[in-house]
């Protein structure tokens, strides 16, 4: 068992208990924005590439940003994508088999169409006006716990782009379902009524059937003009020499809606946390966006393509956040072949993780990792994937939505920076899991700049400890 055999030399590690592995150690929480000590402590002692086992899987866990980057560029080729059983569980085995190789190709082709520049230019004021619809919504709050309140208001914009739904008119809350599945999505595999893992199964099984139901219910009575993507979708596989089936059509669907919300909003979050706690950024962050409104000939008009493109720091500011909020820690993969790598051997079958926070935060790349810094990415290209910078993964798996998720969360700031204040209320550890759950229960208040105004209050917790406050305000 802990010595597995191998036709080369295997990257030093353990394998832990028998079919246990390491695996209570990998899934223990953490509270640091650092490497997470399970892969910290084994890269102290056994370098940059080691093997452990995980849920009954030998993996190899690399942390070395040039495997990282090759380990991308093979795709299909060396490696594959590949997730913990726990996931093929989850998705269905068709989900994960099928978006490779040619079937794969076609489906990323419709999905860049969807986020693709000219779609995201015309989904530009959506975006406005559901950041300012939300936003107004939470200042009348006494406290918004900003996770789950951003998530919401992602999920039910993603939700009117793909499928049109409307959560107000919908007998059925589709986002608990999302909500459910994710809870449990990194959890240990044990089926049974009350775990996590359990409910995740059911949450992805009640919101499979509403997609299902939705999509025999345009069968029977199509859209007579293309309303949304899954109109799009639906004409697919209506074609005669379409290569899509129901099945994968389905899954597509699941996964976008999943992908979208839950690290979209871990950003948002991510960033007003850190915005809160470096008042610097914020100030230049805010200079840039009143400057942009300085500049509008018609103040009435929403934001513009030509403005949004003008956010040089903001997009600093969310390049930042990716790189330091590590919002996917792991990108797994399998071996297709034996691999040699420099003095080691990848045997064929073992799983592969590749971790980006290892990458992100080492102070060779990153002066002072730790620290939140916008300004470093000042002379940088912030397009695209690089050996250095792996937040939305690389190579041909590089995510799709990346560009929605910048527009996202370009408008969100910019809404929120011009027209609010925020204070950090409660909250807000970070905790960490391998799992997607942090920061934990971020409480914020927040308050429309002009009502501070008004009220006069000197005391208004968005107003403490602000220089900028008193030179505005007063
Ligand atoms: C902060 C936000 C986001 C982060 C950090 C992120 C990160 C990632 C990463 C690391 C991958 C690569 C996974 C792999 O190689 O196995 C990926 C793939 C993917 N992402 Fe994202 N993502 C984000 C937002 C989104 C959004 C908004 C969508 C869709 C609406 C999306 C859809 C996808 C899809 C469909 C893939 C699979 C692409 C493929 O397998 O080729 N992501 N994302």
């Amino acid at each position: 068992w802990s010595n597995p055999r191998c036709n080369g030399n295997l990257p030093p590690g353990s394998m832990g208990l028998p079919l246990l592995g390491e695996s209570l150690e990998f899934f223990a929480s953490n509270s640091s924005s650092d490497i997470p000590p399970f892969v910290k402590e084994r890269m102290k002692r056994y370098g940059p590439v080691f093997r452990t086992s995980l849920v009954g899987r030998p993996v190899i866990v690399s942390t070395n940003s040039d495997l990282n980057y090759y380990i991308f560029q093979q795709e299909g080729r060396l490696f594959q994508s590949w997730y913990p059983d726990t996931f093929t569980e989850i998705f269905g085995k068709q989900n994960v088999g099928s978006l490779h190789g040619f079937i794969y190709k076609y489906l990323k082709g419709m999905v860049l169409n969807l986020f693709g520049p000219e779609s995201l230019r015309k989904m530009l004021t959506e975006v406005e006006q559901a950041a300012n619809k939300s936003l107004d919504m939470w200042s009348r709050q006494e406290t918004v716990e900003l996770k789950d309140a951003s998530a919401a208001m992602i999920f039910d914009l993603t939700a009117k782009k793909l499928i049109s739904h409307d959560p107000e008119k919908s007998s059925e809350n589709l986002r608990e379902n999302f909500v459910a599945f994710i809870k449990g999505l990194i959890s240990f595999p044990l089926n049974i009524p009350g775990t996590a893992y359990h409910k995740c199964l059911q949450g992805r099984k009640k919101a499979m059937t509403m997609l299902e139901n939705m999509l025999e219910e345009r069968r029977r009575r199509p859209n007579k003009v293309q309303r949304d993507f899954y109109d799009y979708v639906l004409e697919e596989l209506q074609r005669k020499d379409t290569v899509l089936t129901e099945a994968v059509a389905l899954d597509l669907m699941f996964v976008l809606l999943f992908a979208s919300f839950e690290t979209t909003s871990l950003a948002i979050t991510f960033a007003i946390k850190m915005l809160a706690e470096n008042p610097h950024v914020l100030k230049e962050l805010t200079e840039e966006h009143d400057a942009i409104l300085r500049k509008r000939e018609d103040s009435e008009l929403g934001l513009t393509w030509k403005e949004y493109k003008s956010m040089k720091f903001t997009f600093q500011v969310i390049n930042e956040t990716a790189r330091l909020g590590n919002i996917v820690p792991g990108i797994f993969r399998k071996a297709l072949k034996d691999i040699k790598y420099k003095e080691h051997t990848i045997p064929a079958g073992w799983a592969v993780m590749v971790c980006p926070p290892a990458v992100h935060l080492n102070p060779s790349t990153y002066k002072d990792p730790l620290q939140f810094n916008p300004w470093r990415w000042e002379e940088s290209e912030l397009k695209g994937a690089s050996k250095n910078f792996m937040a939305f993964g690389g190579g041909m798996r590089f995510c799709v939505g990346t560009d929605f998720t910048k527009v996202q969360m370009a408008v969100f700031l910019h809404c929120l920076v011009t027209k609010y204040r925020w204070v950090l209320m409660k909250g807000g550890d970070i905790v960490r899991t391998p799992g997607l759950q942090f920061p934990n229960g971020l409480h914020i208040q927040i308050s429309e700049k002009h009502k501070i105004r008004a009220r006069g209050g000197r005391n208004h917790p968005s107003r403490q400890d602000d220089e900028e406050a008193d030179h505005v305000y007063c």
